[in-house]
């Protein structure tokens, strides 16, 4: 699956590419207000950092929410005390959009981050060109060489790359390439298996000053506590928030639990 994914989301990027070449994307990159600074918005403070997804639907849950307005959305999760947005930019099965990232974009003012499969430096450009401050790089699906020259393209630009990983393999790569913000998620994107207990395991091997992000698996406020109480400074959820009837009220809680 997870190989789908990343095949699909470069076929997408290649057909964008033959509408709008590299060269003409780069400035628009550039022309872009540069970037948030992520690691400040997500290091370690008196309550847990919310990263609140825009995720209308996912391989392994099926369609969770319409949202037609991702703007009105992300618009309460600002509202709501969220530090920064996530945005599932991928189309085919998570159903969101570069235009999504736009939106958002234009509504809120803390950091963004385009979550896409991301392989290739034009997508990075993407982002940046919608306005993203931060990008995610899975290092399941990429090879060292690879990880190491994609995350620094992306500081190229300004941008945060949230380094994500779902093993202890995985963990160690992304501080061989000197990850800042390091996330574990729970969801093995292979098996779709849940493992909550894994960022806790790795927890106490984060190097001090590097961003610790608790991925997927929120429902309730108790795991964000559980989270919160093996060390994340930030906790990134999606389905909880979509489906739930208030999304502002429900970061509220998750910050306060
Ligand atoms: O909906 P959840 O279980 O709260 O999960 C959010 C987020 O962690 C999840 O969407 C995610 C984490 N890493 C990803 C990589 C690709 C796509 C999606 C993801």
């Amino acid at each position: 699956m997870l190989d789908d994914l990343f095949a699909g989301s470069l076929e997408d990027a290649a057909r964008r590419r033959e509408q709008l070449p590299t060269a003409q994307l780069e400035t628009l990159a550039l022309e872009q207000t540069p970037a948030i600074d992520a690691v400040a918005a997500l290091s370690r403070a008196e309550l847990v950092h919310i990263i609140a997804e825009v995720k209308r639907a996912s391989p392994s849950r099926g369609l969770l929410a319409n949202i037609p307005d991702p703007a009105e959305l992300a618009t309460a999760y600002a509202r709501g005390g969220a530090s920064a947005i996530s945005v599932l930019t991928e189309e085919r099965k998570f159903l969101g959009s570069l235009d999504d990232l736009r939106a958002v974009r234009a509504a809120v003012d803390v950091p963004v981050l385009r979550k896409e499969f991301i392989g290739e430096e034009y997508q990075i450009l993407e982002a940046r060109a919608a306005g993203a401050d931060l990008i995610l790089l899975i290092v399941a699906s990429l090879d060292q060489p690879t990880l190491d020259r994609l995350k620094r393209f992306t500081e190229e630009l300004g941008m945060t790359a949230l380094i994500e990983a779902h093993t202890r393999d995985e963990f160690q790569r992304a501080l061989d390439v000197d990850a800042r913000v390091l996330g574990v998620n729970a969801r093995d994107l292979k098996t779709f298996e849940m493992h909550p207990e894994l960022f806790g395991e790795l927890a106490s091997e984060y190097p001090e000053g590097v961003v610790k992000v608790a991925e997927s698996a929120v429902l309730r406020p108790e795991h964000v506590r559980a989270y919160r109480d093996a060390g994340a400074d930030a906790v990134l959820v999606g389905e909880a928030l979509v489906t739930g009837d208030d999304p502002a009220a429900s970061i509220q809680e998750f910050r306060n639990a």
